[in-house]
């Protein structure tokens, strides 16, 4: 009786039920054709910015999955830098976070090249600049070794075993089998579809010491842009995943414990496209009035400080700055003293690009969105 989906006798012939997914595709499509309609509504230089801040998004999120927490600032920069988007006041961003943000830039931008061992093998080797996983050393540029490759929890001796993949040996033929599959799928596969079976089959094979995770996430955003036939993608599936990580774990684990009938799997996914499609308009509004608050300030003078917590304030948009800008963190943000962030602050204010909210040792201050 086999345990795991990859050793089922007709793996990796995956089937699924069309009826039951015509629903949730038809309302992934709908919502994905509202957020196209929206992108026409940008113009170029709006365009960048919003690919940069989906960029950014993607990075911080598909990051956080793994349990690493990446400067914001230093996503920016690196983002900007790979963009040609200025970068002043900006700090030089590591190693690690260029290697994630050139993976992901080269999985979307490149999405139209094909797919080959020694792509992937580049790819898993910038997430891994040091070749070093924390304080443990991996493979990199190669696939993993011959020790059993498992997705374990809980203490060391009261592990408990999630998925296991397939053995060592084989692993070759495993991925080209994957691989020659993504180059050639079959005819009238759906896209949308295309990108859940790349993604599941993907971390099943798990063909790396570490970063199989953010592999299988930088793989299902190169097939999202293949579906759009477009390397602009404005919407992050990771940032979903990230949000709904429980949910996904266990969507993962109960598929790779059955048999190839990946319907439900299907059934998830679509639904995540569509949720990730939907907060994606929020995003490019966002975008929008950014923009538009920057228009408005072309001729004012602004200092680096300024604008790098304008900038904080604009990307959290309206609200979502938790508590407001004032002096304290302002001074923080920007390492500076709070008799210079209150006098900065106020000048902003006297500028017209903030607004004060409260008063006395509840003083706060919101970007004055409107002119
Ligand atoms: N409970 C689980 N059941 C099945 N698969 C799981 C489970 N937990 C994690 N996985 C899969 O294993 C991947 C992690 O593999 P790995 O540690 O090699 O990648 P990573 O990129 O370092 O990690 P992460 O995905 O956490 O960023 C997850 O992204 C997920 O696809």
């Amino acid at each position: 009786m086999p345990h795991w989906i990859w050793q089922q006798a007709d793996w990796p012939k995956f089937r699924w039920d069309e009826r039951a997914l015509l629903t949730p595709l038809a309302q992934a499509r709908l919502k994905q054709g509202k957020l196209l309609g929206l992108k026409g509504l940008l113009d170029a230089g709006l365009s960048d910015e919003a690919r940069a801040q989906i960029l950014i998004e993607e990075c911080l999120n598909t990051s956080a999955i793994e349990g690493e927490r990446f400067d914001v600032d230093a996503v920016r920069s690196s983002v900007a830098r790979h963009l040609g988007l200025p970068t002043a006041g900006l700090p030089r961003p590591p190693r690690a976070v260029d290697g994630l943000i050139e993976v992901l830039l080269d999985a979307t931008g490149g999405f139209d090249r094909p797919l080959t061992p020694q792509r992937l093998f580049g790819w898993q080797a910038a997430l891994f600049p040091t070749g070093y996983s924390g304080l443990v050393e991996i493979r990199t540029a190669s696939l993993r070794g011959d020790a059993p490759m498992r997705v374990v929890s809980g203490r060391a001796g009261r592990e408990k075993v999630h998925f296991e993949a397939p053995p060592r040996d084989g692993l070759e033929r495993e991925l080209q089998a994957f691989i020659d599959w993504c180059e050639h799928p079959p005819a009238g596969l759906d896209g949308l579809l295309f990108a859940g079976l790349a993604h599941l089959w993907f971390v099943t094979v798990h063909p790396f010491e570490d970063g199989n995770g953010r592999l299988a996430r930088a793989i299902t955003d190169m097939a999202l842009c293949r579906d759009e036939a477009q390397p602009l993608r404005m919407f992050s599936l990771s940032a979903r995943i990230m949000h709904e990580r429980d949910a996904y774990y266990t969507a993962l684990e109960r598929t790779q414990r059955g048999d190839l009938d990946v319907t439900d799997w299907l059934q998830w996914f679509l639904a995540e496209v569509a949720l990730a499609c939907e907060q994606a308009e929020v995003t490019v509004a966002r975008v929008i009035a950014k923009a538009r608050f920057w228009l408005r300030h072309q001729g004012t003078p602004i200092n680096e400080r300024q604008r790098k917590a304008l900038n904080r304030l604009l990307d959290a948009g309206e609200g979502g700055f938790e508590g407001g800008m004032n002096t304290r963190k302002y001074a923080s943000l920007n390492k500076t003293s709070r008799a210079t962030a209150y006098r900065e602050l106020a000048d902003l204010v006297g500028k017209g690009c903030l607004v004060q909210t409260g008063d006395g040792r509840s003083t706060g201050y919101e970007v004055c969105w409107e002119g």
